[in-house]
């Protein structure tokens, strides 16, 4: 039933209990409903005299109408003139203000096909409490990490959470990434359309944007998402952030921006640990519906050669499901054999990058470099020449072997814990660039360890 239904509903049954009718037909039988707005009901009379009489029965009214239609308003009674003067044009503009805004979300980044293990763990985690509570867990949150382990998808996670949670379709969400951002902003100036773009980035409830380091010296653009940070951060808004690298080490971005990302929560991504890669692989080959059986010892290859980051892996399985396409019609079970085939050339490109030079033999040389035994890298020495040798030993670790994970590297320095590791690469990373002499002696060991396995 319509409003007007309702209301001329609500205004016999009134009458009905009504003994002064005189007083009914004077006053309240012209009253119109004209709208329900937040829980209240405009009604309007043509006579702004007419207000005050009747506004002693507008608790009976009320009542009449919350029992009629099991609802719980309030009803406000106005002159006609006053209604068109404030609320009809509020309204209107109201709805003008939030133009209809598409989300950019993609639907298959998901949290339900995201895999977790060491490497992501707490990203994932911070994600969801922020899903589950946008604008009230951490805002910012800030996720950085190398390419390709995953941001992206944890972004569209948060985005298709709330939205799958937010069932009367009121919250506005938004993923963009920085470079969208830009060219929004750009051509938003060219069609003189600024105060439409400023509209649209404010009224944003959960702002999404991708790979801010994109907005490094664009002055102009970083001066407008200032701004618009500032302006959803007042209002409790949500805004997640993700980068290459920490806020700190993010170059030619103002300080003032930078100090705004870590006011929240920043995480970190890592390379996927061995498990976490082969449990990405068996989700994947769930969600490609893969009918026919893969060996063990393939997903174990694979997980242990092309797991510098996800999409190294994700290729390796397309090209391995591809290979079977074409060149085992006839082969039922995938085994280590027909995989080795399909990887061939990058197998060989691994072989060569990975195999001769071993952590073992990165520790061995920085040892030796500095006079020192193996085991006294591996030790809880907190001699300070030791200290630099293990601190060394384990950055050429992290930059020449594949990207080995900080998790992993901890395991094989004395299982040390991975924020000690980023720590000590951090460290010897500052060191390089303050120190002449210390930057000569990670070159010249880069340079024995590069002949060694030449
Ligand atoms: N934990 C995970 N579980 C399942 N799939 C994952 C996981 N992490 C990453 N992926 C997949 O790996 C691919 C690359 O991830 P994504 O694009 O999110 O990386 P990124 O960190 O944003 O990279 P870039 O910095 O290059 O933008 C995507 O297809 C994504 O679905």
């Amino acid at each position: 039933m319509s409003l007007a239904e309702n209301w001329s509903q609500c205004l016999a049954d009134f009458r009905d209990q009504f003994d002064d009718k005189v007083i009914f037909d004077s006053f309240i039988a012209d009253l119109t409903a004209q709208d329900i707005i937040n829980d209240e009901l405009l009604a309007t009379t043509p006579y702004a005299f007419n207000v005050g009489m009747i506004e002693d029965y507008v608790p009976l009214l009320e009542k009449t109408y919350n029992s009629l239609f099991d609802a719980n308003l309030t009803i406000k009674v106005m002159s006609e003139a006053d209604y068109k003067k404030g609320y009809a044009g509020k309204k209107q503009k109201k709805e003008e203000e939030k133009p209809s805004l598409d989300d950019h979300l993609n639907p298959d980044f998901t949290f339900d096909n995201f895999v977790v293990g060491n490497s992501n763990r707490i990203a994932q985690n911070a994600s969801l409490a922020v899903a589950m509570k946008p604008g009230a867990a951490y805002s910012p949150l800030f996720i950085y990490s190398n390419s390709g382990l995953g941001k992206t998808h944890l972004l569209n996670a948060i985005g298709n959470f709330v939205k799958k949670r937010d069932k009367e379709g009121v919250k506005r969400i938004l993923y963009t990434s920085t470079e969208n951002f830009v060219n929004d902003y750009v051509s938003s100036i060219a069609h003189n359309m600024i105060d439409e773009f400023n509209e649209r980035y404010r009224s944003i409830d959960v702002l999404l944007i991708d790979d801010i380091q994109f907005i490094a010296s664009k002055t102009q653009s970083s001066e407008m998402f200032f701004n618009i940070f500032n302006s959803l951060q007042n209002e409790n808004k949500q805004i997640v952030i993700t980068s290459d690298k920490p806020p700190k080490d993010l170059k030619g971005i103002e300080n003032r921006l930078i100090s705004r990302f870590t006011n929240g929560l920043t995480v970190s991504i890592d390379t996927p640990e061995f498990e976490t890669s082969k449990a990405i692989l068996k989700k994947k080959l769930e969600i490609e519906k893969v009918d026919y059986p893969i060996k063990e010892d393939v997903l174990d290859f694979m997980a242990s050669h092309f797991n510098r980051d996800i999409r190294e892996l994700e290729g390796s399985l397309k090209r391995l499901l591809f290979y079977k396409l074409v060149f085992g019609q006839n082969i039922e079970v995938i085994d280590l054999e027909f995989a080795l085939q399909a990887f061939e050339d990058d197998y060989k490109e691994e072989k060569v990058r990975k195999v001769d030079l071993s952590v073992d033999k990165i520790k061995k040389t920085v040892a030796d470099y500095y006079n020192l035994t193996v085991a006294q890298i591996n030790s809880k020495s907190r001699t300070s020449n030791v200290i630099v040798a293990r601190h060394i030993a384990m950055y050429l670790v992290r930059n020449l072997l594949n990207d080995m994970s900080y998790i992993q590297i901890g395991k094989e320095f004395g299982g040390r814990d991975h924020s000690t590791v980023m720590k000590a690469c951090d460290k010897v990373e500052k060191n390089i660039k303050k120190d002449k002499n210390y930057k000569q002696a990670v070159e010249d060991l880069r340079k024995k360890l590069s002949k060694s396995h030449s």
